[in-house]
Protein backbone atom coordinates (compact mmCIF):
# COMPACT_ATOMS: atom_id res chain seq x y z
CA UNK A 1 0.00 0.00 0.00
CA UNK A 2 1.49 3.50 -1.15
CA UNK A 3 0.66 7.33 -0.32
CA UNK A 4 -0.19 7.15 -4.24
CA UNK A 5 -3.70 5.74 -3.15
CA UNK A 6 -3.97 8.57 -0.72
CA UNK A 7 -2.83 10.89 -3.40
CA UNK A 8 -5.41 9.73 -5.69
CA UNK A 9 -8.32 10.12 -3.35
CA UNK A 10 -7.12 13.60 -2.65
CA UNK A 11 -7.01 14.50 -5.87
CA UNK A 12 -10.68 12.93 -6.48
CA UNK A 13 -11.79 15.14 -3.70
CA UNK A 14 -10.13 18.10 -5.26
CA UNK A 15 -12.03 17.69 -7.93
CA UNK A 16 -15.44 17.52 -6.77
CA UNK A 17 -15.41 19.68 -3.59
CA UNK A 18 -15.27 23.63 -3.73
CA UNK A 19 -11.39 24.95 -3.76
CA UNK A 20 -11.84 26.72 -0.22
CA UNK A 21 -13.53 23.19 1.26
CA UNK A 22 -10.60 21.00 -0.09
CA UNK A 23 -7.75 23.81 1.24
CA UNK A 24 -9.14 24.16 5.06
CA UNK A 25 -10.71 20.83 5.61
CA UNK A 26 -8.52 17.94 3.18
CA UNK A 27 -5.39 20.19 2.79
CA UNK A 28 -3.97 20.14 6.10
CA UNK A 29 -4.14 16.34 6.88
CA UNK A 30 -0.95 14.07 6.70
CA UNK A 31 -0.80 10.81 6.33
CA UNK A 32 0.34 7.48 7.02
CA UNK A 33 -0.02 3.95 6.25
CA UNK A 34 0.43 1.18 8.77
CA UNK A 35 -0.55 -2.48 7.61
CA UNK A 36 -3.85 -2.72 6.65
CA UNK A 37 -4.66 0.81 8.17
CA UNK A 38 -4.66 4.76 6.17
CA UNK A 39 -3.52 7.28 9.55
CA UNK A 40 -5.27 10.50 8.05
CA UNK A 41 -3.33 12.99 11.10
CA UNK A 42 -5.65 15.95 11.74
CA UNK A 43 -4.47 19.46 13.03
CA UNK A 44 -6.77 19.47 15.81
CA UNK A 45 -9.89 17.45 17.18
CA UNK A 46 -12.61 19.70 15.36
CA UNK A 47 -10.82 19.34 11.99
CA UNK A 48 -11.07 15.84 12.53
CA UNK A 49 -14.68 15.44 14.23
CA UNK A 50 -15.46 18.08 10.99
CA UNK A 51 -13.28 15.21 8.42
CA UNK A 52 -14.51 12.66 10.10
CA UNK A 53 -18.36 13.99 9.69
CA UNK A 54 -18.54 15.42 6.73
CA UNK A 55 -16.34 13.31 4.05
CA UNK A 56 -15.26 10.63 5.79
CA UNK A 57 -17.79 8.05 3.83
CA UNK A 58 -16.21 10.24 0.36
CA UNK A 59 -12.57 9.02 0.97
CA UNK A 60 -13.70 5.44 2.07
CA UNK A 61 -15.59 5.55 -1.11
CA UNK A 62 -12.91 6.66 -3.13
CA UNK A 63 -10.56 4.32 -1.62
CA UNK A 64 -12.35 1.11 -2.45
CA UNK A 65 -12.76 2.63 -6.11
CA UNK A 66 -9.63 2.57 -6.45
CA UNK A 67 -8.10 -0.31 -4.28
CA UNK A 68 -11.11 -2.55 -4.29
CA UNK A 69 -10.93 -5.11 -1.35
CA UNK A 70 -7.07 -4.01 -0.87
CA UNK A 71 -8.45 -0.66 0.25
CA UNK A 72 -7.28 0.14 3.90
CA UNK A 73 -9.20 0.47 7.17
CA UNK A 74 -8.99 4.66 7.46
CA UNK A 75 -8.43 5.90 10.91
CA UNK A 76 -8.51 9.73 11.89
CA UNK A 77 -6.38 11.40 14.84
CA UNK A 78 -4.94 14.20 15.75
CA UNK A 79 -1.54 15.02 15.18
CA UNK A 80 1.29 14.96 12.98
CA UNK A 81 2.33 11.62 10.64
CA UNK A 82 5.52 10.01 12.42
CA UNK A 83 5.62 13.04 14.67
CA UNK A 84 4.56 13.63 18.46
CA UNK A 85 1.01 14.15 18.43
CA UNK A 86 -0.05 17.89 18.78
CA UNK A 87 -2.25 18.42 21.07
CA UNK A 88 -5.65 19.93 20.63
CA UNK A 89 -6.00 23.50 20.71
CA UNK A 90 -9.81 24.47 20.38
CA UNK A 91 -13.37 22.71 21.03
CA UNK A 92 -15.04 20.89 18.65
CA UNK A 93 -17.36 21.71 15.79
CA UNK A 94 -20.57 20.13 15.76
CA UNK A 95 -21.56 18.49 12.47
CA UNK A 96 -24.43 21.05 11.06
CA UNK A 97 -23.51 22.56 7.63
CA UNK A 98 -21.54 25.60 8.67
CA UNK A 99 -18.81 24.89 11.21
CA UNK A 100 -20.40 26.13 14.13
CA UNK A 101 -18.92 27.07 17.70
CA UNK A 102 -19.29 24.52 20.84
CA UNK A 103 -20.17 27.26 23.37
CA UNK A 104 -18.22 25.30 25.92
CA UNK A 105 -14.89 26.90 27.15
CA UNK A 106 -11.68 24.96 25.85
CA UNK A 107 -10.46 22.40 28.19
CA UNK A 108 -8.26 24.07 30.81
CA UNK A 109 -4.59 23.79 29.94
CA UNK A 110 -2.81 26.61 31.53
CA UNK A 111 0.10 26.52 33.45
CA UNK A 112 -1.55 26.56 37.34
CA UNK A 113 0.50 29.72 38.69
CA UNK A 114 -0.39 32.21 35.66
CA UNK A 115 1.20 35.46 36.70
CA UNK A 116 -0.69 38.25 35.86
CA UNK A 117 0.98 41.05 33.27
CA UNK A 118 1.34 44.32 35.11
CA UNK A 119 -0.46 46.30 32.46
CA UNK A 120 0.49 49.62 34.46
CA UNK A 121 3.56 49.53 33.03
CA UNK A 122 3.01 49.26 29.07
CA UNK A 123 5.74 51.62 27.14
CA UNK A 124 5.97 49.62 24.52
CA UNK A 125 2.70 49.92 21.60
CA UNK A 126 -0.14 48.35 23.09
CA UNK A 127 -1.90 51.48 24.22
CA UNK A 128 -4.24 52.04 21.07
CA UNK A 129 -5.54 49.28 19.18
CA UNK A 130 -4.23 49.94 15.78
CA UNK A 131 -7.58 49.52 14.34
CA UNK A 132 -8.64 50.58 10.72
CA UNK A 133 -12.19 51.60 12.01
CA UNK A 134 -13.34 51.61 8.04
CA UNK A 135 -12.37 48.01 7.30
CA UNK A 136 -15.72 46.17 8.44
CA UNK A 137 -17.83 42.84 7.97
CA UNK A 138 -20.37 45.14 6.27
CA UNK A 139 -18.40 46.62 3.50
CA UNK A 140 -16.43 43.60 2.79
CA UNK A 141 -18.14 42.24 -0.49
CA UNK A 142 -18.76 37.91 -0.03
CA UNK A 143 -18.01 36.12 -2.92
CA UNK A 144 -16.83 32.48 -3.73
CA UNK A 145 -13.16 33.51 -3.07
CA UNK A 146 -13.47 34.96 -0.28
CA UNK A 147 -16.72 32.97 1.67
CA UNK A 148 -14.98 30.86 3.86
CA UNK A 149 -12.50 33.23 5.33
CA UNK A 150 -15.08 35.54 5.93
CA UNK A 151 -17.31 33.04 7.64
CA UNK A 152 -14.50 32.08 9.84
CA UNK A 153 -13.46 35.99 10.58
CA UNK A 154 -17.33 36.12 12.02
CA UNK A 155 -17.33 33.25 14.24
CA UNK A 156 -13.83 34.63 15.77
CA UNK A 157 -15.11 38.22 16.07
CA UNK A 158 -18.35 36.82 17.68
CA UNK A 159 -16.17 34.34 19.81
CA UNK A 160 -12.91 35.61 20.81
CA UNK A 161 -10.76 32.36 21.80
CA UNK A 162 -13.60 30.16 21.86
CA UNK A 163 -14.10 29.62 18.00
CA UNK A 164 -11.12 28.95 16.17
CA UNK A 165 -7.98 29.64 17.76
CA UNK A 166 -5.73 30.50 15.97
CA UNK A 167 -7.18 31.70 12.58
CA UNK A 168 -5.02 31.88 9.84
CA UNK A 169 -6.16 33.84 7.01
CA UNK A 170 -3.58 33.47 3.80
CA UNK A 171 -3.92 34.62 0.32
CA UNK A 172 -2.05 36.61 -2.36
CA UNK A 173 -1.44 40.88 -2.25
CA UNK A 174 -4.26 42.78 -2.33
CA UNK A 175 -7.12 40.44 -1.63
CA UNK A 176 -8.40 41.66 1.58
CA UNK A 177 -6.71 39.77 4.51
CA UNK A 178 -5.79 43.06 6.26
CA UNK A 179 -9.57 44.35 5.81
CA UNK A 180 -10.55 40.93 7.36
CA UNK A 181 -8.18 41.25 10.57
CA UNK A 182 -9.46 44.64 10.72
CA UNK A 183 -13.12 43.43 10.89
CA UNK A 184 -12.65 40.95 13.23
CA UNK A 185 -11.21 43.24 15.90
CA UNK A 186 -13.69 45.96 14.96
CA UNK A 187 -16.22 43.37 15.36
CA UNK A 188 -14.86 41.95 19.01
CA UNK A 189 -14.87 45.93 19.83
CA UNK A 190 -18.21 46.06 18.70
CA UNK A 191 -19.46 43.27 20.93
CA UNK A 192 -16.75 44.15 24.00
CA UNK A 193 -15.74 47.67 23.92
CA UNK A 194 -13.43 47.18 26.62
CA UNK A 195 -11.67 44.13 25.17
CA UNK A 196 -8.14 44.36 25.03
CA UNK A 197 -7.33 44.21 21.28
CA UNK A 198 -4.21 44.95 19.35
CA UNK A 199 -3.42 44.81 15.40
CA UNK A 200 0.24 45.33 14.08
CA UNK A 201 2.36 43.78 11.31
CA UNK A 202 4.74 41.24 12.35
CA UNK A 203 7.43 43.18 11.49
CA UNK A 204 6.07 45.78 14.15
CA UNK A 205 6.25 43.30 16.44
CA UNK A 206 10.28 42.66 15.80
CA UNK A 207 10.77 46.88 15.86
CA UNK A 208 9.20 46.37 18.91
CA UNK A 209 11.03 43.62 20.81
CA UNK A 210 14.35 45.50 19.24
CA UNK A 211 13.44 48.64 21.24
CA UNK A 212 12.89 46.63 23.97
CA UNK A 213 16.14 44.73 24.06
CA UNK A 214 18.11 48.38 23.76
CA UNK A 215 16.01 49.61 26.38
CA UNK A 216 16.45 46.81 29.06
CA UNK A 217 12.26 46.47 28.78
CA UNK A 218 11.93 42.96 27.92
CA UNK A 219 9.71 42.04 30.48
CA UNK A 220 7.03 44.96 30.25
CA UNK A 221 7.51 44.19 26.15
CA UNK A 222 6.56 40.45 27.22
CA UNK A 223 3.99 41.57 29.86
CA UNK A 224 2.31 43.64 27.28
CA UNK A 225 2.23 41.68 24.34
CA UNK A 226 0.75 39.00 26.57
CA UNK A 227 -2.27 40.77 28.12
CA UNK A 228 -4.36 40.98 25.17
CA UNK A 229 -7.28 39.61 24.90
CA UNK A 230 -6.94 39.49 20.85
CA UNK A 231 -3.81 39.77 18.99
CA UNK A 232 -3.93 40.30 15.39
CA UNK A 233 -0.75 39.68 13.24
CA UNK A 234 -0.62 40.99 9.54
CA UNK A 235 2.18 39.25 7.52
CA UNK A 236 3.69 36.73 9.56
CA UNK A 237 5.83 35.82 6.50
CA UNK A 238 8.07 38.52 7.94
CA UNK A 239 9.21 36.22 10.59
CA UNK A 240 11.01 34.06 7.90
CA UNK A 241 14.75 33.35 8.41
CA UNK A 242 14.33 35.93 12.38
CA UNK A 243 14.99 33.34 14.75
CA UNK A 244 15.84 35.29 17.80
CA UNK A 245 12.53 36.96 16.95
CA UNK A 246 10.68 33.65 16.22
CA UNK A 247 11.70 32.15 19.78
CA UNK A 248 9.98 35.49 21.32
CA UNK A 249 6.73 35.37 19.44
CA UNK A 250 6.48 31.67 19.50
CA UNK A 251 6.35 32.01 23.61
CA UNK A 252 4.08 34.96 23.32
CA UNK A 253 2.03 32.86 20.88
CA UNK A 254 2.17 30.13 23.39
CA UNK A 255 1.15 31.68 26.05
CA UNK A 256 -2.06 33.35 24.17
CA UNK A 257 -3.33 30.30 23.31
CA UNK A 258 -2.71 28.71 26.41
CA UNK A 259 -5.27 31.80 28.32
CA UNK A 260 -7.57 31.21 25.36
CA UNK A 261 -6.33 34.78 23.90
CA UNK A 262 -7.46 34.80 20.59
CA UNK A 263 -4.79 35.04 18.02
CA UNK A 264 -5.23 35.79 14.20
CA UNK A 265 -2.60 35.59 11.72
CA UNK A 266 -2.20 36.59 7.77
CA UNK A 267 0.15 35.60 5.59
CA UNK A 268 0.89 35.82 1.45
CA UNK A 269 1.52 32.02 1.58
CA UNK A 270 -0.02 28.80 3.08
CA UNK A 271 1.48 28.54 6.51
CA UNK A 272 3.31 25.36 5.69
CA UNK A 273 5.20 26.88 2.86
CA UNK A 274 6.50 29.91 4.84
CA UNK A 275 10.58 29.72 3.96
CA UNK A 276 12.54 30.13 6.79
CA UNK A 277 9.78 30.18 10.00
CA UNK A 278 10.78 27.51 12.18
CA UNK A 279 8.52 23.85 11.67
CA UNK A 280 7.49 24.07 15.71
CA UNK A 281 6.05 27.61 14.69
CA UNK A 282 4.38 26.25 11.62
CA UNK A 283 2.67 23.75 13.12
CA UNK A 284 1.40 25.55 15.72
CA UNK A 285 0.01 27.74 13.11
CA UNK A 286 -2.12 25.41 12.05
CA UNK A 287 -3.82 24.37 15.13
CA UNK A 288 -6.39 26.37 14.81
CA UNK A 289 -8.57 26.90 11.49
CA UNK A 290 -6.34 27.71 8.48
CA UNK A 291 -8.47 29.57 5.58
CA UNK A 292 -7.67 30.94 2.60
CA UNK A 293 -9.08 34.03 0.39
CA UNK A 294 -8.13 33.11 -3.36
CA UNK A 295 -8.02 36.01 -6.34
CA UNK A 296 -11.95 37.34 -6.83
CA UNK A 297 -13.67 35.95 -9.94
CA UNK A 298 -15.36 38.13 -12.47
CA UNK A 299 -18.13 38.32 -10.64
CA UNK A 300 -16.66 39.24 -7.37
CA UNK A 301 -15.22 41.83 -8.76
CA UNK A 302 -18.14 43.22 -10.61
CA UNK A 303 -19.58 43.73 -6.90
CA UNK A 304 -16.85 45.02 -5.35
CA UNK A 305 -16.45 47.92 -8.10
CA UNK A 306 -19.90 48.58 -7.41
CA UNK A 307 -19.79 48.32 -4.54
CA UNK A 308 -16.50 50.88 -3.71
CA UNK A 309 -18.80 53.17 -6.08
CA UNK A 310 -21.46 53.37 -4.57
CA UNK A 311 -19.77 54.21 -1.32
CA UNK A 312 -18.19 56.82 -2.93
CA UNK A 313 -21.75 58.11 -4.05
CA UNK A 314 -20.84 57.41 -7.67
CA UNK A 315 -23.49 55.83 -10.18
CA UNK A 316 -20.93 53.29 -12.23
CA UNK A 317 -23.37 51.77 -14.95
CA UNK A 318 -22.99 47.77 -14.28
CA UNK A 319 -21.69 47.13 -17.81
CA UNK A 320 -18.74 49.71 -17.12
CA UNK A 321 -18.15 48.03 -13.60
CA UNK A 322 -17.80 44.57 -15.80
CA UNK A 323 -15.42 46.24 -18.25
CA UNK A 324 -13.21 47.58 -15.51
CA UNK A 325 -13.44 44.22 -13.91
CA UNK A 326 -12.96 41.81 -17.20
CA UNK A 327 -9.56 43.77 -17.81
CA UNK A 328 -8.21 44.51 -14.57
CA UNK A 329 -8.34 40.86 -12.91
CA UNK A 330 -5.55 40.81 -10.84
CA UNK A 331 -6.36 41.98 -7.18
CA UNK A 332 -9.08 44.01 -5.34
CA UNK A 333 -6.58 47.10 -4.41
CA UNK A 334 -5.62 47.49 -7.91
CA UNK A 335 -9.64 47.71 -8.94
CA UNK A 336 -9.96 50.14 -6.31
CA UNK A 337 -6.73 51.95 -7.46
CA UNK A 338 -8.66 52.15 -11.45
CA UNK A 339 -11.99 53.10 -9.38
CA UNK A 340 -9.76 55.77 -7.60
CA UNK A 341 -8.39 56.84 -11.06
CA UNK A 342 -12.19 57.11 -13.13
CA UNK A 343 -13.64 58.85 -10.39
CA UNK A 344 -11.06 62.04 -9.99
CA UNK A 345 -11.30 62.13 -13.95
CA UNK A 346 -15.29 62.28 -13.85
CA UNK A 347 -14.75 65.07 -11.26
CA UNK A 348 -12.43 66.87 -13.39
CA UNK A 349 -14.59 67.02 -16.45
CA UNK A 350 -18.02 66.40 -15.28
CA UNK A 351 -18.94 63.87 -17.88
CA UNK A 352 -20.98 60.62 -17.81
CA UNK A 353 -19.01 57.40 -16.99
CA UNK A 354 -19.29 55.44 -19.86
CA UNK A 355 -17.41 52.05 -21.51
CA UNK A 356 -15.60 54.77 -23.65
CA UNK A 357 -14.90 57.33 -21.22
CA UNK A 358 -13.36 54.75 -19.31
CA UNK A 359 -11.69 53.29 -21.76
CA UNK A 360 -9.61 56.54 -22.31
CA UNK A 361 -8.98 57.08 -18.27
CA UNK A 362 -7.43 54.06 -17.98
CA UNK A 363 -5.83 53.52 -21.29
CA UNK A 364 -2.38 53.26 -20.09
CA UNK A 365 -3.70 50.68 -17.50
CA UNK A 366 -5.38 48.17 -19.22
CA UNK A 367 -2.70 48.84 -22.34
CA UNK A 368 -0.11 47.63 -19.67
CA UNK A 369 -1.93 44.88 -18.41
CA UNK A 370 -2.84 43.50 -22.09
CA UNK A 371 0.89 44.11 -22.73
CA UNK A 372 2.66 42.82 -19.77
CA UNK A 373 2.16 39.45 -20.10
CA UNK A 374 3.71 38.44 -16.32
CA UNK A 375 4.20 34.73 -15.02
CA UNK A 376 2.12 35.67 -12.32
CA UNK A 377 -0.19 36.87 -14.50
CA UNK A 378 0.12 33.13 -16.84
CA UNK A 379 -0.29 31.40 -13.08
CA UNK A 380 -3.32 32.95 -12.31
CA UNK A 381 -5.09 32.81 -15.60
CA UNK A 382 -4.11 28.98 -15.79
CA UNK A 383 -5.41 28.45 -12.49
CA UNK A 384 -8.42 29.82 -12.59
CA UNK A 385 -8.86 28.11 -15.93
CA UNK A 386 -8.14 24.86 -14.93
CA UNK A 387 -10.58 25.60 -10.90
CA UNK A 388 -7.06 25.17 -8.75
CA UNK A 389 -5.47 27.47 -6.81
CA UNK A 390 -2.27 29.46 -7.80
CA UNK A 391 -0.31 27.82 -4.82
CA UNK A 392 -1.05 24.92 -6.34
CA UNK A 393 1.13 25.74 -9.59
CA UNK A 394 3.96 26.63 -7.43
CA UNK A 395 3.76 23.96 -4.80
CA UNK A 396 5.39 20.52 -4.77
CA UNK A 397 2.71 18.66 -5.26
CA UNK A 398 2.61 16.36 -8.54
CA UNK A 399 -1.20 14.85 -8.68
CA UNK A 400 -1.95 14.87 -12.36
CA UNK A 401 -4.38 17.53 -11.56
CA UNK A 402 -1.92 20.06 -10.48
CA UNK A 403 1.05 18.58 -12.69
CA UNK A 404 -0.16 19.36 -16.09
CA UNK A 405 -1.72 22.83 -15.28
CA UNK A 406 1.69 23.14 -13.97
CA UNK A 407 3.18 22.23 -17.41
CA UNK A 408 0.54 23.95 -19.30
CA UNK A 409 1.53 27.37 -17.40
CA UNK A 410 5.19 26.94 -17.84
CA UNK A 411 4.77 26.34 -21.61
CA UNK A 412 2.60 29.42 -22.09
CA UNK A 413 5.75 31.60 -19.60
CA UNK A 414 8.27 30.05 -21.80
CA UNK A 415 6.14 31.39 -25.20
CA UNK A 416 4.67 34.12 -23.73
CA UNK A 417 7.19 36.31 -21.98
CA UNK A 418 10.87 37.29 -22.12
CA UNK A 419 11.78 35.23 -19.33
CA UNK A 420 14.94 32.38 -19.00
CA UNK A 421 14.06 29.15 -17.86
CA UNK A 422 15.61 29.18 -14.76
CA UNK A 423 13.77 32.70 -13.98
CA UNK A 424 10.35 30.69 -14.54
CA UNK A 425 11.60 27.44 -12.98
CA UNK A 426 12.24 30.11 -9.72
CA UNK A 427 8.73 31.74 -10.44
CA UNK A 428 7.32 27.98 -10.02
CA UNK A 429 8.34 27.37 -6.63
CA UNK A 430 12.12 26.90 -7.05
CA UNK A 431 12.25 24.21 -9.97
CA UNK A 432 15.16 23.31 -11.82
CA UNK A 433 15.68 24.47 -15.58
CA UNK A 434 15.35 21.42 -16.97
CA UNK A 435 12.35 20.74 -15.17
CA UNK A 436 10.33 23.96 -16.92
CA UNK A 437 12.30 22.70 -20.34
CA UNK A 438 10.56 19.11 -20.09
CA UNK A 439 7.08 21.10 -19.43
CA UNK A 440 7.81 22.72 -22.97
CA UNK A 441 8.77 19.93 -24.73
CA UNK A 442 6.17 17.89 -23.16
CA UNK A 443 2.83 20.48 -23.81
CA UNK A 444 4.58 21.01 -27.13
CA UNK A 445 4.16 16.86 -27.48
CA UNK A 446 0.28 17.01 -26.05
CA UNK A 447 -0.51 19.75 -28.25
CA UNK A 448 0.13 17.66 -31.28
CA UNK A 449 -1.46 14.49 -30.08
CA UNK A 450 -4.07 15.70 -27.44
CA UNK A 451 -7.30 17.61 -28.82
CA UNK A 452 -8.20 18.89 -25.43
CA UNK A 453 -4.83 20.19 -24.49
CA UNK A 454 -4.64 21.88 -27.64
CA UNK A 455 -6.85 23.69 -27.13
CA UNK A 456 -6.74 24.26 -23.63
CA UNK A 457 -3.55 26.13 -24.45
CA UNK A 458 -5.38 27.91 -27.30
CA UNK A 459 -7.77 29.39 -25.23
CA UNK A 460 -5.60 30.52 -22.31
CA UNK A 461 -2.74 31.85 -24.83
CA UNK A 462 -5.69 33.88 -26.28
CA UNK A 463 -7.04 35.11 -22.82
CA UNK A 464 -3.74 36.02 -21.75
CA UNK A 465 -2.88 37.81 -25.52
CA UNK A 466 -5.82 40.28 -25.61
N1 LIG B 1 -13.95 41.47 -0.58
C1 LIG B 1 -13.65 42.76 -0.49
N2 LIG B 1 -14.63 43.68 -0.37
C2 LIG B 1 -14.34 44.99 -0.30
N3 LIG B 1 -13.09 45.49 -0.33
C3 LIG B 1 -12.08 44.61 -0.45
C4 LIG B 1 -12.30 43.22 -0.54
N4 LIG B 1 -11.11 42.59 -0.67
C5 LIG B 1 -10.19 43.56 -0.65
N5 LIG B 1 -10.75 44.77 -0.53
C6 LIG B 1 -10.07 46.07 -0.50
O1 LIG B 1 -8.88 45.96 -1.27
C7 LIG B 1 -7.83 46.68 -0.66
C8 LIG B 1 -6.67 45.74 -0.41
O2 LIG B 1 -7.06 44.82 0.58
P1 LIG B 1 -6.10 44.40 1.80
O3 LIG B 1 -5.17 45.51 2.14
O4 LIG B 1 -6.96 43.86 2.88
O5 LIG B 1 -5.28 43.24 1.09
P2 LIG B 1 -4.20 42.23 1.68
O6 LIG B 1 -4.65 40.87 1.27
O7 LIG B 1 -4.00 42.48 3.13
O8 LIG B 1 -2.91 42.63 0.86
P3 LIG B 1 -1.35 42.60 1.27
O9 LIG B 1 -0.97 41.17 1.39
O10 LIG B 1 -0.68 43.28 0.12
O11 LIG B 1 -1.24 43.36 2.56
C9 LIG B 1 -8.39 47.28 0.61
O12 LIG B 1 -8.74 48.62 0.38
C10 LIG B 1 -9.65 46.47 0.89
O13 LIG B 1 -10.65 47.22 1.52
Amino acid sequence: MSHSLWHDCATRLQNELPAQQFSTWIRPLQVDFERNTLFLYAPNTYVMDWVKDKYLKQIITFLRATAGDEAPNVELRVGGARKAPVPAASPVINGSSEPEISKEPKPANQPTARPQPNTADRPISLQHSNLQPTYKFDNFVEGRSNQLARAAALQVAENPGKAYNPLFIYGGTGLGKTHLLHSIGNGILANKPDAKVFYLRAERFVQDMVYAMKHNKIDSFKESYRSVDALLIDDVQFFAKKDHFQDEFFHTFNWLLEGNQQVILTSDVYPKEIEGVDERLKSRFGWGLTVAIEPPELPTRVAILERKAEERKIKLPHEVAFFIAKRLRSNVRELEGALNRVIANVTLTGRDITIDFVKEALRDLIAAQERLVTIDNIQRTVAEYYHIKVSDLTSKRRTRSVARPRQVAMALAKELTSHSLPEIGDAFGGRDHTTVLHACRKVKELIESDHEIQEDYRNLNRTLSV
